[in-house]
């Protein structure tokens, strides 16, 4: 019979099916980071040890420091702690970690893949509802909660609901200045938050498949923000190409017998799916979020919605309760909204190609506006620096950082203020996700380094000389 990737990838790794009909699955890979110490605790606590700590990966991100020189001397007792319990738990396990002051540390969802941690038709969990970033690569990838981590710390396996089968497909090409994160955000708003839910995504399509690797790795890490379970491609040549002679993957004949295996990861014709929806790449264009959800997102010609036209009382209220919480007014061009900092990292938009995209647009020019670039690894960094788009960067007014979960969620303690409007390459924009009281607006690279230049939101193809 005919099987989509999803089900050839979850059959495989299905060990039994319980009387509810939820399966247990064998987890190839397991990456824990600083907010895994609950799990750590559980199994302190029933004197357990980890099942295969040579499957699990220890990566310090959501509370790295990332301002340069910090990491050594973490002022603040609590941030320092969450690093250290991190450093502690996996040493006890015989854990490997890419700490602080590892060349291979950054964002989980980004050093995985980089260092071929993350190779197609594996199944790959984390206590991290981004994780769907990895399915990028053809692999099931989905986030756990922390008694979940528990149970895949002790015995490699996890008991899921399978979830239902949606493919998304995107037809045409996206013009100049589209990218995937405009596509993501494009699906979400026209979805709603929420329109995936209980589904496991493959993204398919001419769109799709001309996208990047990297640029792929974006639109699978929103699939959570859409409600979908997790996100997937079927690894093609560029997949191939990405995949050949990273640092931990296989190499040599070993990888030229994976990519035979890894050739049949793709959805068979006529492989039935439980919902298919299909949009058009070719009319989408630069989005931005105005609001307090990722749904709430427009092309950058729009304008705010007015609650006096929407259809109900109770959607007219919620909308002023958001404007008035990101201090906007009804009907307001996107392009009159003024920001006071610009953010670009996180493990949605801080991959080599985001910062080129966005270093393209800052070249020769300023910010308005103070700012952080946070590199999604430390072998972002590396790279980015021998390409000299950290010049660019300060060239152009903005910080040169470390790599770490950073502004994205504020945990580390770098913050935006309560009530500065902020243009953010991240993947939430709920109230106070970048500091209590501060406002974010999601985009692209290439449109925060082109609302950084304007000193508002602004459209970067109207920006003159941009190679885009
Ligand atoms: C803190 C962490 C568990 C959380 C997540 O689950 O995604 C964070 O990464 C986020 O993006 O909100
Ligand atoms: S960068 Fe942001 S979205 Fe990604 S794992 Fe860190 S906090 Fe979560």
């Amino acid at each position: 019979m005919p099987a989509t990737l999803f089900d050839k990838v979850w059959d495989a790794h299905e060990i039994l099916r319980g009387a509810d009909g939820r399966s247990l699955l064998w987890i190839d890979r397991h990456f824990v980071h600083e907010g895994s110490f609950h799990a750590f605790d559980q199994l302190r606590d029933r004197a357990l040890s980890v099942s295969r700590p040579d499957l699990t990966f220890g990566i310090a991100d959501h509370y790295a420091p990332t301002l340069p020189g910090d990491r050594s001397t973490i002022g603040d007792p609590r941030i320092r702690s969450m690093v250290t319990q991190l450093a502690d738990n996996t040493g006890r396990h015989g854990i490997r970690l890419f700490g602080l002051d590892d060349p291979r540390q950054g964002i989980v969802h980004v050093v995985g893949p980089e260092q071929g941690l993350t190779l197609p038709g594996l199944l790959i969990v984390c206590g991290d509802s981004h994780t769907a970033t990895h399915g990028a690569l053809g692999a099931i990838a989905f986030g756990i909660g922390a008694s979940e981590v528990a149970q895949v710390l002790a015995t490699q396996t996890v008991w899921q609901t399978r979830p239902k089968r949606m493919r998304l497909t995107v037809t045409g090409r996206l013009g100049p200045g589209v990218t995937a994160k405009d596509l993501a955000l494009t699906w979400i708003a026209r979805l709603g938050a929420d329109g995936a839910r209980g589904h496991a995504i493959e993204y398919a399509g001419e769109a799709v498949a001309a996208l990047s690797v990297e640029a792929r790795l974006t639109l699978c890490n929103l699939s959570i923000e859409g409600g979908a379970r997790c996100g997937m491609i079927a690894p093609d040549a560029a997949a191939l190409a990405y995949l050949r002679d990273r640092p931990m993957g296989p190499a040599g004949f070993d990888f030229e017998t994976a990519a035979e295996t890894w050739a049949a990861l793709k959805t068979d014709d006529g492989a039935a799916f439980d919902r298919e929806v299909t949009l058009d790449g070719a009319t989408m264009a630069p989005t931005v979020t105005w609001g307090v959800s990722p749904e709430e997102a427009l092309p950058i010609d729009g304008r705010v919605p007015d609650p006096a036209t929407l259809d109900t009382a109770e959607a007219a209220r919620q909308a002023r309760e958001t404007l008035a919480y990101m201090g906007l007014t009804p009907g307001q061009a996107l392009t009159d909204i003024a920001i006071d900092r610009v953010f670009i990292g996180s493990c949605t938009n801080a991959r080599l190609e985001d910062l080129r995209a966005a270093a393209a647009v800052l070249k020769g020019r300023r910010s308005r506006v103070p700012g952080v670039v946070s590199p999604g690894s430390t072998a972002v960094k590396r790279q980015a620096e021998a390409e000299g788009l950290d010049r660019i960067f300060t060239e152009a007014g903005l910080a040169w950082h470390d790599s770490g979960c950073s502004l994205c969620v504020g945990m580390n303690g770098d913050r935006v203020p309560a009530g500065e409007r902020c243009a953010s390459t991240t993947n939430r924009n709920f109230k106070g996700r970048q500091g209590p009281g501060a406002r974010t607006h999601l985009m692209s690279p290439p449109m925060a380094a082109a609302a950084a230049v304007a000193g508002r939101l602004y459209d970067v193809r109207d920006l003159s000389g941009c190679d885009l």
